[in-house]
């Protein structure tokens, strides 16, 4: 489906966008105002889940096919879209108890996937927050397209320093998103937005102090993304210090790998393929999912 020309309620009013707090983030907002690559449109394009982030799990080979068979290329972006879209269950399955009656909080939402997929499993409410005016726009377009837009709200703001206030949030998540921020400053405020009792979850790309110091991979990482990913340790340290208590930390680094070489076989490659492959098979890079409680 498109969300570009079949919009059945008049286009959401453009978000409100505040300067950004440093120069970098006006680095970031930009890139993402700008983004409009095919392997994030394309795959969102198959059931209106549009994602920045990747994907965990087997493929489905028996799916796929035959290469040869001229359907190949669109079974292939359904299956990295199904992985992709398995990835952010996978979060949402470790959020806990959620009523219908609680807040939860996407810091760095992007075009707001999973804040959808989120309300359709718990029919609550989600904020995100985005650094980008246009990422704002599309989630909230998409919102309405959907008939949700009362309970699934993007918003331009900095996640360290949100508009949600003390304790609001049941639930709290940075999908891929915090690699973008000091750590110590991003659990500051997700303590301070979370009820005590509340959950918080990341699934990240980070280095592994096993390795040493940074490889050469994820140098290329971040500079491909304007980034700059974090080790295992700064994330229970900085957690540790802002009363986040690990309750999961999960290896996904084995369930990511089949996305990444199933993606460096299709047209939508980008060319930051292999620096994953690589590095996740060197024991540079784990991609993981902590679950902590705010206590
Ligand atoms: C890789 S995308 C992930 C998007 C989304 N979580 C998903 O899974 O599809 C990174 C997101 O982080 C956001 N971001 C980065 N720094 C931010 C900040 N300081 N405040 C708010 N959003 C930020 C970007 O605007 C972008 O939406
Ligand atoms: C795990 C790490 C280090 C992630 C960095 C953040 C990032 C850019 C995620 C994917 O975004 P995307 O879906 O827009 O990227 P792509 O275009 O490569 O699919
Ligand atoms: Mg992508």
């Amino acid at each position: 489906m498109s969300v570009s020309s079949t919009h059945s309620v008049a286009p959401a009013a453009p978000a409100f966008v505040p300067a950004p707090a440093t120069p970098y983030q006006g680095d970031i907002a930009r890139y993402w105002d700008h983004e409009a690559r095919p392997v994030n449109l394309r795959l969102g394009d198959v059931d209106g889940l549009y994602h920045h982030h990747y994907g965990i799990g087997d493929v489905d080979h028996a799916a796929l096919g035959d290469p040869e068979d001229s359907e190949y290329e669109k079974k292939l972006i359904a299956e990295l879209h199904r992985l992709e879209s398995a990835q952010a269950e996978l979060l949402l399955d470790h959020l806990g108890t959620v009523r219908r009656e609680d807040t939860l909080l996407d810091a760095g939402c992007g075009r707001g996937g999973s804040m959808v997929m989120a309300h359709q499993r718990f029919g609550c409410h989600v904020e995100g927050v985005t650094l980008s005016a246009k990422q704002a726009d599309f989630a909230n377009r998409r919102a309405g397209e959907l008939g949700i837009e009362d309970h699934v709200h993007a918003r331009v703001r900095n996640m360290l320093s949100t508009h949600l206030e003390t304790g609001q949030a049941a639930a709290s998540w940075n999908n891929e998103s915090s690699m973008y921020v000091d750590l110590h400053d991003l659990f500051a405020e997700h303590a301070r937005v979370l009820a005590v009792g509340g959950r918080y979850v990341t699934i990240t790309g980070c280095w592994n102090p096993r390795y040493g110091q940074p490889s050469k991979r994820i140098s290329q990482i971040n500079a491909h993304f304007e980034c700059n990913i974090h080790s295992r340790r700064e994330y229970l340290r900085a957690m540790a210090d802002n009363r986040l208590v690990p309750q999961a930390v999960i290896d996904l680094t084995p369930a990511a790998l089949p996305y990444w070489e199933l993606r460096a076989t299709s047209s939508l490659v980008t060319g930051i393929e292999e620096a994953f492959i690589q590095s996740y098979k060197d024991g540079s890079f784990q991609y993981v999912l902590i679950a902590a409680d705010r206590v």
